[in-house]
């Protein structure tokens, strides 16, 4: 089924120091069933708040999300685990049914030797990849990615590049990927969407062959 994501208005109100801010204004999009399509645009623009309102965790806009794949893996900027619970205990967590994969997932994002840590022991870059695998390991039929690869070095992003690409191939979720960097966009994705304005507006919506063709 086709998701369609149509938010004719989406502010936020004004708070003390900061004015009312019209964010999104007629932004619509469809997305085929596992479709990968990266998000990009300025720091500001609104991608993690678009990812937001995807997930339905910001319900207050005008518009509508239809046809949303379940269930949702998410990974959000920053990696959100719960600070109680060791590196295993976060990803058992999500797969309960499946406790003995907790340790294969952390495996696979280079974290052995690091299950029974906590969070706080944790460096931002090696979080950022048990929340990868907290995503992932649900086996999502849609994948919300908001700057995966940052906090990594290069060796450790490649390879979580290629984990997350070899998920895709596999196992197809739909996704949306919000990135920085042309090179993950174009690694990842089939498509590109370019947001741009106040209130943001997409500039730009193309199948990635053209974007790099244009490059
Ligand atoms: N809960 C909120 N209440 C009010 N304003 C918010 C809230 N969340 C985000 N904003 C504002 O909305 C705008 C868009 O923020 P958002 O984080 O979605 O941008 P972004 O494109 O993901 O940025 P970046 O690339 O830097 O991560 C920013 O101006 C931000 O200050």
């Amino acid at each position: 089924m086709t998701m369609r994501v149509v938010i004719e208005r989406k502010i936020y109100p004004a708070q003390e120091g900061a004015p009312e801010r019209a964010l999104f204004e007629n932004l619509s999009f469809e997305l085929a069933d596992g479709e990968v399509c990266a998000i990009v645009g300025p720091s500001g623009i609104g991608k993690s708040s678009l990812l937001q309102i995807v997930a339905g965790l910001d319900r207050d806009f005008e518009g509508s999300i239809t046809g949303l794949p379940q269930p949702v893996g998410y990974l959000f900027q920053s990696p959100r685990l719960l600070p109680w619970r060791t590196a295993r205990q976060n990803l058992e967590l999500v797969i309960p049914e499946q406790p003995g994969r907790a340790g294969e997932w952390l495996a696979q994002v280079g974290l052995s030797g690091s299950e029974d840590v906590y969070p706080q022991r944790l460096s931002l870059g090696m979080a950022r990849r048990v929340a990868l695998a907290r995503a992932l390991a649900i086996t999502p039929k849609l994948l919300l990615l908001d700057e995966p690869f940052s906090s990594l070095d290069e060796e450790t992003s490649r390879g979580m590049q290629r984990l997350v690409a070899e998920h895709m191939q596999t196992l197809r979720p739909t996704t949306l990927l919000v990135t920085h960097h042309w090179h993950e966009a174009a690694a990842l994705a089939q498509r590109v969407i370019t947001f741009d304005g106040s209130p943001a507006r997409i500039m730009d919506d193309q199948p990635i062959r053209q974007v790099r063709a244009a490059e």
